[in-house]
């Protein structure tokens, strides 16, 4: 149901049980679950809008055609110090539904010992153990590929790892390109098996990954549709697009003796503050239990920042009074840095996604839109492979050894990044890392292959950690968000990163020489050719001038112990509140071998449980609604009924502008 923009007076609440910041993976997936009981009320305040489902969005084969500029942040980098000093723009979803909306649909988990890592980190419950549950519980796997693909191209999941009730639609096209088989079979030649389902706990070896497609009409399955359109009626959810969150509010100090989360002598969280641009007033609302940050990797840890919370010379620069003093904010950052390396297949007669134009493509879009199938229903990407250390470098054992007798601390970066408990977070990380990519089945390298000769290689298990913090305590200063945000991934400035990305494009080399691979008749072209292909320095020449991102920022609000520089609980919780929670990829401590958004959203999926029970523990809490009396309605119309739907910005009148007196 979506409402009239001036309709937003009139139906929002003055306060609600939880705020919601941020519409994209993870919080549409928390709405829908604590919605489930409609005694509670939510929130969701999302910067971006509704799309209109575009085919640019639904159609799978339109994946990578670019970006609608309203959907993204239009984030840019820094200055990439360790590559070419270049900045690289980083693509984020702006949009309901968030980053869903953009992505490549690759659904890949990782290796069951990439989570145990996170258990191993100080985290509880948090292991693939922790998490299988939750993979399966967000998943309607289907598996409706015809018998001969399925043979050809080893296509047999383990129906035990899957889910087959949950939201979100997971499944494969109903039409894969020729080069697919002769790339899987091409890595098994390089002695790197061949999976027949990668998220089975095991992701070092080659694969048809599945994707987040509807099998009912081959279209992107995403978090709106899977957790959002149908829930819309609840009368306990209010959506509201268009809203810009510019800080989180205190309260009182509370002391809560009956709390599961550790509540005593902590800050309390009294709402929001938002607006829906630049120059419109800005607006307040409270929430009566929490509020829950799912913005992204990227915004969480800055509006943290802008409100107080984060390193305190950070704080101090913005001029914000430090509420606390919390230094892992924004610091562990980390992003798969990919190279997009081109080995142009000639063989006459081979189909690819090079063909679809003119007449082709015509006939091709009346083939999907008539019957949803043929090459539009086949992504990007479909075909990977993840390469294990040992798949890279015989002498393996003697380049972990060199890591491990390194000095950490010198590939973080200066200032905050130097902080105490950083250091020691970052050494713990240091030395899993090592013991992580001495595993067989743990991937250190992927592989993308697309329909007409490139072969992207990812690095999984970055040593590099960059940052993210606020230029500005308004995140709406100089007119939008993303002039406000310093975001450095500081590619490859830890050398194995891109050490490990010259021995992927060896192997690519390789590849390409295979039996399999040169009935495709790749012809690589400079600086992918025999030119460089044994030369490491025209190789890392390349790799500096090509590294992007493979859109996977994680760890900038990382659940780890708060001696490690963590930011969050493994409840969660922010260190130093009651009531503030994290549940986006920033949590993530250190970066599983995958595409992320499969454990985004089991991340959300176990965080809506534990919002649930720490509610149910908290109850009855004579305290909580006298630490924090109850706010003055911030719209101007009074508290209505909780009437049903969306309420869409931009939003009109009504608001507190400025200060009045209860929350700073
Ligand atoms: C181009 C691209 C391709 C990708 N490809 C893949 C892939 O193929 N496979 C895969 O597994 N993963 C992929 N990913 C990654 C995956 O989509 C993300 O990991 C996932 O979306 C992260 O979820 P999130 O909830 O943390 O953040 P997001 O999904 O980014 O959601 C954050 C939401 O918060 C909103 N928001 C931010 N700040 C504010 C604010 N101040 N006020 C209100 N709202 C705010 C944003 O608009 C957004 O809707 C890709 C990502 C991108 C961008």
């Amino acid at each position: 149901l979506l409402l009239p923009a001036n309709k937003f007076i009139d139906i929002a609440l003055p306060s609600y049980d939880y705020i919601i910041v941020g519409g994209g993976v993870a919080g549409l997936v928390v709405a829908n679950r604590l919605t489930e009981n409609q005694n509670v009320t939510v929130l969701v305040l999302e910067a971006g809008d509704l799309d209109p489902a575009p085919d640019l969005i639904t159609v799978p084969g339109l994946v990578g055609h670019g970006f609608i500029p309203s959907q993204n942040w239009n984030i840019t980098t820094a200055p990439q110090a360790s590559l070419d000093n270049r900045t690289r723009d980083y693509g984020q979803g702006h949009v309901v539904g968030g980053g869903s909306i953009l992505n490549g649909l690759v659904m890949t988990r990782g290796a069951k010992h990439d989570y145990d890592a996170w258990r191993t980190l100080g985290n509880p419950g948090w292991s693939w153990h922790g998490m299988l549950h939750y993979f399966k519980k967000s998943e309607n796997f289907s598996t409706c590929v015809t018998p001969e693909d399925r043979r050809r191209l080893y296509i047999r999941p383990h129906m035990k790892v899957h889910g087959k009730k949950g939201p979100l639609q997971v499944g494969y096209p109903r039409f894969f390109y020729n080069s697919s088989k002769n790339f899987l079979e091409g890595v098994s030649e390089l002695g790197i098996p061949i999976l027949h389902d990668i998220n089975a706990g095991i992701s070092a070896g080659a694969s048809i990954a599945p994707a987040t497609i509807n099998d009912r009409n081959q279209s992107r399955a995403d978090s709106r549709r899977a957790y959002l359109d149908s829930v819309l009626n609840r009368p306990n959810l209010h959506l509201a697009t268009q809203q810009t969150v510019t800080r989180i509010l205190f309260g009182a100090e509370v002391v809560d003796e009956s709390s599961s989360l550790p509540v005593k002598g902590l800050k309390r969280i009294y709402g929001v503050e938002f607006a829906t641009s630049a120059d419109s007033p800005r607006k307040r609302v409270a929430c009566n239990k929490e509020v829950i940050l799912a913005a992204g990797a990227i915004i969480s840890p800055a509006l943290l920042q802008v409100s107080g919370i984060g390193p305190t010379p950070i704080l101090e620069e913005l001029g914000v009074p430090v509420q606390i003093d919390l230094p892992g904010v924004g610091q562990n950052l980390q992003d798969h840095g990919m190279v997009g390396a081109f080995y142009n297949y000639t063989r006459p007669g081979l189909f690819t996604a090079n063909n679809l134009t003119g007449d082709i493509l015509e006939e091709v879009e009346g083939q999907y839109f008539a019957n949803r199938t043929g090459p539009l229903t086949h992504p990007l990407i479909s075909t990977l492979a993840f390469a294990s250390l040992r798949h890279l470098a015989t002498n393996w054992k003697s380049l972990l050894s060199n890591i491990s007798n390194s000095q950490p601390e010198s590939y973080l970066p200066p200032g905050p990044g130097q902080h105490p408990t950083i250091l020691k977070g970052y050494a713990q990380q240091h030395r899993l890392l090592t013991s992580l990519l001495s595993h067989p089945t743990v991937g250190a390298l992927e592989v993308m292959a697309d329909s007409i000769g490139t072969l992207t290689a990812a690095v999984q298990h970055p040593f590099s950690r960059g940052f993210v913090r606020a230029l500005s305590a308004d995140l709406f200063a100089n007119g939008s968000v993303a002039p406000n945000i310093l975001l450095d991934p500081r590619y490859c400035s830890h050398p194995f990163d891109c050490d490990i990305l010259v021995r992927g494009l060896k192997l690519n080399n390789q590849l390409v020489k295979t039996k399999a691979m040169q009935q495709l008749i790749p012809q690589p072209s400079y600086p992918w050719d025999d030119s460089t292909a044994q030369n490491d320095t025209a190789l890392l020449e390349a790799i500096h001038s090509k590294i992007q991102t493979e859109f996977h920022p994680a760890g900038s609000t990382s659940m780890l112990p708060l001696d490690l520089g963590g930011v969050v609980s493994p409840r969660l919780v922010v260190y130093g509140t009651s009531n503030l929670r994290v549940v986006d990829a920033g949590i993530i401590p250190l970066l599983p071998a995958a595409h992320i958004q499969a454990a985004v959203y089991a991340i959300a999926e176990k965080a809506g449980d534990m919002i649930k029970q720490d509610s149910t523990d908290r109850e009855p809490n004579p305290n909580e609604g006298e630490a924090t009396p109850p706010p003055p309605n911030p719209f101007t119309n009074g508290p209505p009924g909780l009437g049903p739907g969306i309420v869409q910005g931009p939003g009109v009148g009504g608001g507190f502008h400025g200060d009045h007196g209860h929350p700073h």
